[in-house]
């Protein structure tokens, strides 16, 4: 039976049920096609995973579950060591049973920044698009929503997303698909889309904007987060090879420039509620992701630069609205 079949019976009532149409054989595909190399290790790893009930889950002021009486020392440590076999752990954090997944990103810090601007989640249908390991998903759920849905391609954070929800309880209203914006039909059905982190990464900005608008309800909610520089409505940076060593960085605009590729959208109400320089205390190498970090991704002689001589990572929340 498929690992989505508690979330296509979930949808089947719901302003979602025409994604059945698209989303079973695109899912079982996935599932024919990944079960190989690194993925099977990881795969395993998260399937070891005991599914355990929590006697205290607060997903509202982070993501931390608990068990009366804690686990034994023993059984800890056997469940470090399997999330550790799903390193590199960029997102999170996450206190999970007496073990502290100390992430490269502290995403609830991004997520402090961005709750306070946004509509209230409660009740609403919810889709974070490039949703990493589901972190801000919970959080989601943590907020209220009905139903927060992820969607991301890396087959790694399916697993340590499966592996969490494991961990919390297992039957919670965060699901995460592991497919790319390319792959969704137009649902025109979540209250609130999220794409937080991902702007950057699409060759086509534009076309990015019009796929998220077309998954929200007319008068949803579009939460924007991205990279973006200081200057005019006229100024967009477009680096080189490489950005902050990453090579996939084609389009940071200024916020209004931003502002106005929105509109240009056909977005109303678009708005800039918060801008901040991701600094090395927010994202840094730890025990569960030991490779590069951003103190490698800034220029030696001014924090103000990458090491390729571009303006260093500043990030814009810009909240909109579908007519
Ligand atoms: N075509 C695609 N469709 C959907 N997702 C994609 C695609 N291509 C890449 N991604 C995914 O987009 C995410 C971008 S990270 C942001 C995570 C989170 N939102 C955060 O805000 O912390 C970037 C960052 O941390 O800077 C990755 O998980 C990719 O796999």
């Amino acid at each position: 039976m498929s690992q989505f079949a508690d979330f296509y019976q979930l949808i089947a009532k719901s302003p979602l049920s025409h994604w059945l149409n698209t989303l079973p054989a695109q899912l079982s595909e996935w599932e024919h096609t990944s079960l190989h190399g690194k993925f099977t290790q990881w795969f395993n790893a998260m399937e070891k995973l005991p599914t355990l009930t929590s006697a205290r889950l607060d997903l509202l002021h982070g993501v931390s579950a608990d068990s009366h009486p804690p686990l034994p020392v023993g059984q800890q440590s056997g469940i470090e060591s399997l999330l550790r076999q799903l390193m590199p752990w960029c997102k999170g954090p996450f206190s999970l049973h007496g073990v502290t997944i100390d992430t490269e990103w502290r995403s609830d810090w991004k997520w402090e920044r961005v709750v306070l601007h946004i509509a209230p989640l409660a009740g609403r249908l919810i889709l974070d698009v490039g949703c990493g390991n589901g972190y801000h998903l919970w959080r989601m759920v943590g907020a209220g929503a009905q139903l927060a849905v992820g969607i991301d391609p890396m087959q790694v954070f399916y697993c340590q997303f499966t592996a969490v929800r494991k961990l919390l309880g297992g039957d919670l209203r965060a699901h995460l698909l592991p497919l790319g914006i390319e792959q969704l039909p137009e649902l025109a059905a979540f209250d609130t889309v999220f794409s937080m982190g991902v702007l950057y990464h699409r060759r086509s900005p534009l076309d990015h904007l019009l796929q998220l608008k077309n998954q929200l309800v007319s008068g949803g909610e579009l939460v924007l987060e991205t990279l973006v520089i200081e200057g005019d409505q006229n100024q967009v940076l477009v680096p080189g090879e490489r950005y902050a060593q990453m090579r996939n960085v084609y389009f940071i605009p200024s916020p209004a420039a931003l502002i106005g590729w929105l509109e240009k959208c056909g977005f109303v109400n678009v708005r800039q509620v918060d801008m901040s320089v991701t600094n090395t205390d927010e994202q840094r190498r730890t025990t569960w992701m030991t490779s590069e970090s951003l103190a490698d991704f800034l220029h030696p002689d001014d924090p103000r630069l990458t090491i390729e001589g571009h303006p260093a990572p500043l990030r814009a929340v810009i909240v909109a609205e579908k007519p």
